[in-house]
């Protein structure tokens, strides 16, 4: 983990600062992003970019030509429920699913950020990405943070929140790279096993070294 002398001496690539998040399921990645948003960066949120991919009319139809025309809920929208039993229990059908929807992503990623390294207002850039080591976006940011979570805490959280048992946490876990690795790669660990004010704090503290809080 860089201490604050190293992390003050990197040089951006980019425009302004770009923050690479990682970390496992349910282990507080969005709360931390809250944060930074709150803090003046522009937050990317790569599972809201996949939402707003998956519901493309040509990712839909290709999805519709796999699974039937009930991948499609009443409200016009692709049936999340439907598509995650059929994903994240089989390899193939979930490669096949990325490999509809990362391009998509990907393409509203790089508009996302011209638009925010365009605003004088934002401070630095956030990939909020589960999949940021897998699908090679750490090349693409400055600095890297993992978000550090128990299983415990993470389990609790997402049974309360989400309504996924424990099968389904397993899952979507297995289906992502290595923590230790993630861990390893990191610039900067948060933890997030306490309570919300403690997170902020951390998260304060890691801003002030990358820009003005
Ligand atoms: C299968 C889908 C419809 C299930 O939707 P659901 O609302 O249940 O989950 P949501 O998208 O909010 O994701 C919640 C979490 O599940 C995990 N997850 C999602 N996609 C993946 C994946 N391809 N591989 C591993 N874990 C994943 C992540 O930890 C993510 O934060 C959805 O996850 C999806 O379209 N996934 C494929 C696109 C993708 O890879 N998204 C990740 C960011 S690019
Ligand atoms: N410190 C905390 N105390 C209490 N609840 C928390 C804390 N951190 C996160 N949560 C809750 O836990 C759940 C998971 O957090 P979050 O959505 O930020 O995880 P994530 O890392 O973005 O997960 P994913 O990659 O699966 O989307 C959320 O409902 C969130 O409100």
């Amino acid at each position: 983990m860089l201490g604050y002398q190293v992390l003050m001496k990197k040089a951006w690539k980019y425009k302004k600062p770009v923050i690479g998040m990682m970390g496992a399921p349910g282990s507080g990645k969005s709360v931390v992003a809250h944060v930074l948003a709150e803090l003046g960066c522009c937050v990317i949120d790569a599972d809201q970019l996949a939402k707003d991919a998956i519901n493309e009319q040509r990712v839909q139809e290709e999805l519709k030509a796999w699974w039937g025309d009930d991948v499609i809920g009443d409200d016009g929208l692709v049936d999340r429920a439907f598509v995650a039993k059929r994903v994240f229990g089989d390899k193939a059908n979930l490669g096949r699913l990325e490999g509809v929807v990362h391009p998509v992503v990907g393409q509203l990623r790089e508009a996302a950020r011209e638009e925010a390294f365009a605003d004088e207002g934002v401070k630095a850039v956030v990939e909020d990405c589960p999949l940021l080591l897998e699908v090679g976006l750490d090349v693409e940011c400055d600095v890297l943070i993992y978000v550090d979570a128990s299983w415990e805490s993470r389990l609790k959280r997402v049974q309360e929140n989400r309504g996924w048992d424990e099968a389904e946490l397993r899952k979507r876990e297995k289906n992502q790279g290595s923590l230790d690795t993630k861990r390893r790669r990191a610039d900067y660990v948060i933890s997030n096993d306490a309570g919300l004010a403690d997170t902020e704090a951390e998260v304060r503290r890691f801003a002030s070294l990358i820009f003005p809080v």
